[in-house]
């Protein structure tokens, strides 16, 4: 009984130690490493008010990507059941160990050494961490993509990340990001935090931001959203008219086109029936370098339609140019949309006029519209994968 007393007291003491020592004048005989976004939290204030704003119960599992050297920890393992922490640096692992030790806590404390975007995530109910910034994009589709869905998560980014994410239509940051992950989740910006709330600072300025994932999860195909959602950011200001009228767009979709009629004479229904259930953000995932990376040719074709300004600022889109077709089709087929591109094209152009989507602009589209969009297109077999 003594025993346990002293320990309890012991405890105490170690945690008010630590609470009392600003988080900046801690030393650690190593350097952070900048290629692993390693800006610890120093100001307790703003470790406080990330804390509040997670709402966190004694019953939650807290995940944390990157503890670090435990600043935000610390907090996270005195009002929860439970800490799973991801690091990739040995280094922050052994520091973020000896100070969850000192404090007792080791009993609630799991720590799982690796890259965060790699390893396999156990259960959570909430995930709060001042992320490294070079990861934000794919650990948000990431954690999005988890199952069981998690209740909330309380994430630190760069502001320019933070304000992508909750741009709604109409702002200039509004893009395909901020309509992917607003397609899954609510998002708010909670707090603007500055460069000098970390050592060493970072050269931008930070935000925290709510995510809390839509459930259930919209039932739809992600890898036809994304493709849909891909033509129309091509040129965010351009009418649906004008991005759908391009010949090498036309071109893509009539390919799909054709495959998805063949697929269905062959009873491939069904199986375009299971793909639908699958919940895979692979391509959401990928941030801008990965991208260029894993672009197909046929991608990298719409890359450079956009990039050499087939769609220049100011343009309409319903010049004459854009909408003649090379192959010009057989008589026979001028009214085949799957033998004649040309048929198809008027398939395509129907489609937008009749559901009044012509004259949309990706910048101004509401999640509602691009659902829409999806929906209209694939019930006349215009397929974007
Ligand atoms: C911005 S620091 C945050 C440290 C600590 N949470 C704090 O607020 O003081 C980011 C942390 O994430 C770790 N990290 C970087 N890349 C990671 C990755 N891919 N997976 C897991 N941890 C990573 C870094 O080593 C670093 O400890």
């Amino acid at each position: 009984m003594d025993r346990k007393k002293d320990f309890n007291k012991n405890k105490n003491q170690n945690q008010q130690q630590i609470m009392q020592q600003p988080i900046g004048a801690m030393n650690y005989n190593f350097s952070f490493d900048k290629s692993f976004g390693q800006h610890i939290l120093k100001n307790p204030l703003v470790v406080q008010q990330i804390i509040e704003k997670s709402g966190i119960k004694p019953t939650d599992v807290v995940l944390e990507i990157g503890p670090g050297t435990g600043n935000l920890t610390q907090s996270l393992l005195e009002r929860s059941k439970k800490v799973i922490a991801v690091e990739i640096d040995a280094r922050m692992i052994a520091e973020v160990s000896k100070r969850v030790n000192k404090l007792g806590y080791q009993h609630k404390f799991q720590l799982i050494q690796g890259d965060a975007i790699k390893t396999q995530l156990p259960f959570f109910d909430l995930c709060v961490a001042n992320t490294p910034y070079q990861i934000s994009s794919p650990l948000v589709f990431k954690l999005l993509q988890h199952r069981p869905i998690f209740r909330c998560a309380v994430l630190m980014f760069q502001r320019e990340f933070a304000m992508r994410l909750v741009a709604k239509p109409g702002s200039d940051m509004y893009c395909r990001l901020s309509v992917n992950v607003q397609l899954l989740a609510r998002v708010d910006h909670l707090l603007k935090v500055s460069k000098n709330s970390f050592k060493p600072p970072p050269k931008v300025e930070s935000s925290v931001v709510r995510i809390e994932p839509k459930f259930p999860p919209p039932p739809i195909n992600f890898t036809e959203w994304d493709g849909l959602v891909r033509l129309c950011f091509l040129r965010k200001n351009k009418t649906m008219s004008a991005i759908f009228r391009l010949k090498q767009v036309l071109k893509m979709l009539h390919k799909n086109f054709v495959t998805f009629q063949t697929e269905l004479k062959v009873g491939g229904q069904q199986a375009l029936a299971q793909q639908d259930q699958q919940v895979d953000l692979t391509a959401f995932m990928l941030d801008e370098n990965q991208l260029e990376q894993k672009l197909s040719k046929k991608d990298k074709r719409l890359e450079k339609i956009a990039a050499k300004g087939a769609l220049k600022e100011g343009e309409d889109g319903d010049d004459d140019e854009e909408e003649k077709m090379e192959d010009e089709p057989e008589d026979e087929a001028e009214n085949d949309p799957i033998q004649s591109i040309k048929a198809f094209k008027k398939l395509v152009v129907k489609t937008l006029e009749d559901n009044q989507m012509h004259e949309k602009r990706a910048c101004k589209m509401e999640i509602i519209d691009f659902l829409n969009l999806l929906k209209i297109f694939n019930e006349q077999g215009v397929h974007f994968k």
